[in-house]
């Protein structure tokens, strides 16, 4: 028997656009400051299997990453309802829960802790995410010291090697040099290739795409326009950029 994973009932995402900065800290105080309202998401629902691999595509601002966002807990639907069962690895914002005071060890356990893991599984990984990560001496430094490239692949390293069950993919991702970037696509595969790892993947990359996944969701102004079998997805991904182009 499948289990659903990833649950959307009717949900939105509506950004409130302020004037300026000023006027968004007013709004914090009064109701009375005026702002446009963004769609990001609107209305939608989709369910997601554990297991299954599936490619999101859409335009730029299509709503993608907003959607991304809610599932990983960064931002919260406005309306609707969202139900995450499992342990999500984003390879999103790789850097995020990191607390720039701690070591790049002591941050292996803050986010090993709040992706749901004991303090003894960690230990268990400690040493196979601080190899991963190769930042060397650095891993008992705080964080704050360290080049964006440092920060990035100990967030990698730890976000892949935490026995992710839903792992959440942005082919925007870019992390450090080729061998780098290789180990990491390397390390992708060899997780979404075990049994009930669900794989969600955004990407543009329509062949890339075809290669990992089965199914696929593409997304137009905030709404799921398609949602089935890839490569028709792809096609209808594909006339959409085509209509743009002509
Ligand atoms: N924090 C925010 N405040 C206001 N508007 C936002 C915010 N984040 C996203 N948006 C708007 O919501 C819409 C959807 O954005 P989103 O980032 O989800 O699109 P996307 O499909 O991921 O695009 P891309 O391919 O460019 O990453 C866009 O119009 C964007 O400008």
């Amino acid at each position: 028997m499948s289990k659903t994973v990833i649950e959307f009932k009717n949900v939105s995402k509506i950004y409130k656009l302020y004037k300026n900065d000023k006027m968004r800290l007013l709004s914090v105080f009064t109701k009375k400051i005026p702002y446009k309202e963004k769609k990001a998401v609107d209305n939608v629902s989709f369910k997601i299997e554990q297991g299954e691999s599936v490619a999101i595509f859409g335009k730029n601002g299509a709503g993608k990453s907003t959607i991304l966002k809610i599932i990983t807990g960064v931002a919260y639907a406005t309306k609707g309802d969202v139900n995450v069962d499992g342990r999500v690895s984003a390879l999103l914002e790789l850097t995020s829960g990191f607390d720039p005071e701690f070591t790049g060890r002591e941050n292996i356990y803050l986010k090993g802790q709040l992706s749901g893991l004991r303090d003894e599984e960690i230990k268990e990984l400690e040493e196979t995410i601080v190899d991963f990560a190769e930042i060397g001496e650095y891993i008992d430094q705080p964080v704050r010291t360290y080049s964006s490239g440092m920060k990035a692949r100990l967030g990698f390293a730890v976000n892949v090697n935490i026995n992710p069950e839903i792992l959440i993919v942005d082919e925007a991702l870019s992390v450090g040099d080729v061998s780098f970037k290789n180990k990491c696509i390397e390390k992708v595969n060899e997780i979404i290739h075990k049994d009930n790892v669900t794989l969600l993947f955004v990407t543009h990359a329509t062949g890339t795409a075809q290669e990992f996944c089965k199914r696929g969701i593409v997304m137009k102004n905030g709404k799921i326009i398609y949602d089935d079998d890839i490569d028709a997805a792809i096609e209808v991904y594909d006339k959409s950029i085509r209509k743009k182009k002509a």
